[in-house]
């Protein structure tokens, strides 16, 4: 998978593209990381890429143009994927993650509170995807937060795939208690059905505490859920435990 990024601020992907998961995804050549500043596209000798809107009031616009020409002169044969970054974009969401980590071709707009020129949200982009109700100075950490969870879905980016496919948002429950050693810690002890080795039982405790605990925090999500035979059973049990 290629991803390409388009920023004013390319040192601000450095550390986060070269560190832990997906640095190694990019050794491993599972993804190719390319970041733009898209000021070398400006038109203008002085690399302008903002200017006043029209129809007055405050503020700058992004000028189409470095955008369109940055966009062009990558475009293979596929059309890819152009992303915007924005709080009116869609809400991002784990099923998004997984519909992109499919393309082989993803590009990355990162723009700021100025706000875009609408002929590039109309002619360049497909899609608009916003991280939470809420504004940030750029875009810059947005796409971080899409390029992470996308690179993390590749086969073989992390060391036991199987923790992609079960982490919680893929199940539509949240996580279970995790433990590790020591057993005991300053007398704080592990649940002993994890001691037991049971892995049946192990996994019907793990069901039973992922829907105690979303039940708990995220009843919109449980809401939502298909829910088996065995969870209608354990969700019986959680509501006689609480009488
Ligand atoms: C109109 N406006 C404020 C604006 C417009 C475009 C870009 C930006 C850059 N800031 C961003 C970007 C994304 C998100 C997000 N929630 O994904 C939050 N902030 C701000």
């Amino acid at each position: 998978m290629r991803i390409d990024i388009f920023t004013l601020f390319p040192e601000m992907f450095t550390g986060v593209l070269s560190s832990s998961i997906l640095g190694k995804a990019s050794e491993k050549e599972l993804v190719d990381f390319h970041v733009t500043n898209f000021r070398d596209f400006s038109e203008s000798k002085h690399g302008t890429v903002d200017d006043t809107p029209y129809g007055g009031g405050g503020g700058m616009v992004l000028k189409p143009e470095p955008l369109f020409r940055a966009v062009e002169a990558l475009t293979g044969e596929k059309k890819p994927r152009v992303i915007l970054m924005c709080p009116q974009g869609v809400p991002y969401h784990q099923k998004l993650a997984e519909e992109l980590a499919q393309e082989e071709h993803l590009v990355f707009i990162c723009g700021h509170y100025e706000g875009y020129d609408e002929r590039i949200r109309e002619h360049l982009v497909t899609d608009e995807i916003s991280i939470g109700d809420y504004v940030l100075t750029g875009g810059e950490l947005a796409a971080m937060v899409v390029i992470d969870s996308v690179v993390r879905l590749q086969p073989g980016a992390l060391g036991n795939q199987t923790s992609a496919v079960e982490d919680s948002f893929s199940t539509g429950l949240l996580e279970y208690p995790h433990y590790t050693r020591p057993a005991d810690f300053r007398g704080w002890k592990v649940p002993d059905i994890l001691l037991s080795g049971h892995h049946a039982n192990i996994e019907i405790w793990r069901l039973k505490e992922s829907l105690r605990r979303t039940k708990a925090r995220r009843p919109d999500l449980l809401e939502k859920l298909e829910l088996t035979d065995e969870m209608k059973k354990l969700l019986a049990e959680l509501e006689q435990e609480k009488k």
